[in-house]
């Protein structure tokens, strides 16, 4: 029988500790855990330990500066780093670092167990630790679970050169990240080089990506330099992918497949030296569906992908980002500004269709314009309400979705008691505000007719009465 697999701990947490010796004893693994950094230095230098789990902060010593001096004296022994402090910043820095897998507290064990499995497995590599960017000036901001998953997702891709495609509704960061990619990635010394599909005449985005010869079309006075070569040895950010024409997509997939591309017009083949980041806020599967997006291109594109999730559903998120930009506001040099408890609570309410750059329009705009220094609650909400709606051709307010307009009457409900009468029943309330129209207009559709209503609705005939009587609502005699 194989000798058992020794695995050491390093965690402050005693709960934590014992939590986890619990769960990889039971999966047959040896343990020794220890609550100082300087014993886990001596067990590594000693030799011992076929895998080492430590986290951050330890009274004597950061996990994190741990790490190098491991893979320096044991390059072979793999290091996985836990952390509370969930930044994107400790993600990064425990990947460059060396370590082998990052994972933001409280974790699922069953992940952990996964991950020291795939740790022990992996081949030994010696890893020289990436020399480090400054990662404290990081951009991305927020601490939600959605984030987290994000920054690891992006630290373990900044050891590799994988095609990645991020997907998000507009304003949630996609750009960001792109660029969080290349500027901690592999080819941070080359060029970024970003091209907005939508942006460009669908005519030209062939020679704007690949670059043009002499004559080549009407206009093409001298041979024009393309995209993918001005990106040579750095990243090409391929914005709104969704926009690119059928003949774009039928060329960038024969580029992705051999690796070389010719310009419009032009006959010698170029080597492709990038590495491809696309993002979209549309729904590629339905264009697939459509036709409008080649399904072998997606694939070749979506290799790994990243979804950012709208800002409302990281609510968790805004505090942080609304000081962040009125941080940002100050040092382009407006006046700073702080937020009441309050005006966060207004924020948080928000259903922010624009995301994070609406909010950080909304904290650029306060820091300009408001005069106090801090910013109440009544002012946000003005500013809120004031804010420009979706509209449609016609000029009505447009909300995307029935969730949506429920949440923005809603908000304007709560906000309008917030400093008065409390509010109770809200529940029923807001449940009969919905199923007064959805019944009378499941009765007027079926000009009356209870029984094909109630099957319309997908209720008991009987729950339907007994409803109609509830919300008293008009009967149409004759009919039913
Ligand atoms: N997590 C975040 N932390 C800090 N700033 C953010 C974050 N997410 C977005 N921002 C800021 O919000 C603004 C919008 O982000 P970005 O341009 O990356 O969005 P996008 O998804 O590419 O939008 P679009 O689809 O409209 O092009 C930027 O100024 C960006 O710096």
């Amino acid at each position: 029988m194989n000798e058992p697999r020794t695995i050491l701990i390093a965690d402050d947490d005693r709960a934590i500790r014992t939590v986890l010796s619990q769960a990889l004893a039971r999966s047959g693994y040896q343990v020794r855990a220890t609550s100082s950094a300087a014993t886990l230095w001596r067990w590594v230098e000693d030799g011992e330990g076929d895998l080492v789990i430590t986290d951050v902060v330890m009274p004597d010593e950061n996990g994190l500066d741990l790490v190098p001096r491991i893979r320096r004296v044991r390059p072979e022994l793999r290091v996985v780093v836990m952390s509370a402090q969930s930044t994107f910043a400790t993600a990064v820095k425990a990947t460059q670092r060396g370590a082998f897998e990052y994972l933001p507290k409280p974790f699922d064990l069953k992940e952990l167990l996964g991950v020291v499995e795939r740790a022990l497995a992996a081949p030994a590599e010696p890893s020289a630790p990436a020399e480090e960017p400054e990662a404290e000036r990081l951009p991305l901001v927020g601490r939600s679970a959605a984030m987290q998953e994000i920054y690891r997702t992006v630290a373990r891709l900044t050891t590799t050169d994988l095609t990645v495609m991020i997907t998000g509704e507009s304003g949630t960061g996609k750009e960001l990240v792109a660029r969080a990619l290349h500027d901690y990635g592999k080819r941070r010394s080359g060029p970024f080089v970003a091209i907005n599909m939508a942006a460009i005449p669908r005519e030209l985005i062939e020679a704007e990506l690949f670059g043009h010869e002499r004559g080549a079309f009407t206009g093409a006075l001298n041979r024009g330099i393309g995209r993918f070569e001005q990106a040579a040895g750095g990243t090409l950010f391929l914005d709104e992918i969704g926009d690119m024409p059928p003949e774009a997509q039928t060329r960038l997939l024969r580029v992705l497949q051999e690796g070389e591309f010719t310009t419009v017009g032009g006959r010698q083949a170029i080597k492709a030296n990038v590495r491809i980041v696309a993002a979209t806020h549309r729904d590629l599967r339905q264009l697939i569906r459509q036709g409008l997006f080649r399904e072998d291109l997606f694939y070749r594109l979506n290799v790994v992908p990243i979804r950012l999730p709208p800002l409302r559903e990281r609510i968790e998120d805004i505090p942080l980002l609304a000081r962040h930009f009125l941080d940002r506001a100050r040092a382009s040099g407006l006046p700073g500004k702080q937020l009441s408890p309050e005006a966060m609570e207004a924020l948080k309410a928000h259903a922010w269709p624009g995301n994070a750059r609406e909010l950080e329009n909304l904290m650029r705009r306060m820091a300009a314009l408001y005069p106090q220094e801090v910013i109440g609650g009544d002012a946000v909400a003005a500013e809120l309400a004031e804010a420009v709606q979706p509209t449609g051709p016609d000029g009505q307010v447009q909300p995307a979705t029935l969730e949506q307009a429920v949440e923005r009457h809603l908000q304007v409900f709560m906000a309008a008691h917030r400093d008065g009468m409390p509010i109770r029943d809200l529940y029923d309330r807001v449940l009969a505000e919905v199923e007064r129209p959805l019944l009378r207009l499941a009765l007027g559709a079926t000009r009356g007719n209870q029984i094909k209503a109630a099957a319309m609705l997908g209720l008991n005939r009987n729950t339907l009465r007994k409803k109609i009587r509830e919300l008293e609502l008009p009967v149409v005699r004759g009919l039913s």
